[in-house]
């Protein structure tokens, strides 16, 4: 998938948000910390880990907006750190394993939050990917997706939220 159009939405959000909350400075840390919890938010909707319940994961709505809060974040960070003329998203890791899959992008965004390097954000982009894909989520999915949650994003800055 082109990842153009997202860095663009990705930045003007970013800015509206920023605005509307007078915040400036280096927000790399806050927003690598909120993708990890986000990560950690996908991974409860699957329920991939709970080998002690037999309740079954959250519906397909709800964890497919877990996911694209996910992608704002880490559209984000490539945005503060220049690396937001990645075009493509990088071909998925082959790995059929949800919860060994969590584990590894877990450890993908850590490496990246220290590296900084546009090969550490291209392996996040790859685990997100095999997630996407073990998930049923195709680019088309993904793409509608954010778009809807970008406005939502909108809406909840002007309401004040
Ligand atoms: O600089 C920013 C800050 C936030 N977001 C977006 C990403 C994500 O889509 C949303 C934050 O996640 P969520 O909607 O889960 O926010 P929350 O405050 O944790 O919501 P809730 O209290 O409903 O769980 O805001 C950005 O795109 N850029």
């Amino acid at each position: 998938m082109n990842l153009e159009k997202l860095f663009t939405m990705q930045e003007e959000l970013d800015r509206y948000i920023q605005t509307n909350n007078e915040v400036n400075g280096d927000l790399f840390d806050k927003k690598g910390l909120a993708l990890i919890v986000e990560l950690a938010e996908l991974a409860n909707e699957t329920r991939t880990f709970k080998f002690w319940s037999s309740k079954g994961p959250s519906d397909r709505e709800v964890i497919l907006e877990e996911y694209v809060d996910s992608i704002h974040f880490l559209l984000s960070l490539g945005i503060d750190r220049d690396l937001n003329m990645l075009k493509d998203w990088p071909k998925p890791l082959n790995d059929n394993d949800l919860t060994t899959l969590f584990l590894k992008t877990n450890s993908s965004i850590l490496k990246f939050m220290e590296q900084h390097s546009m090969s550490a954000y291209q392996t996040v982009w790859s685990c997100y990917g095999a997630i996407a894909e073990i998930l049923g989520f195709t680019y088309d999915d993904v793409m509608e997706a954010y778009l809807a949650k970008n406005q939502k994003n909108y809406d909840r800055q002007k309401d004040g939220y």
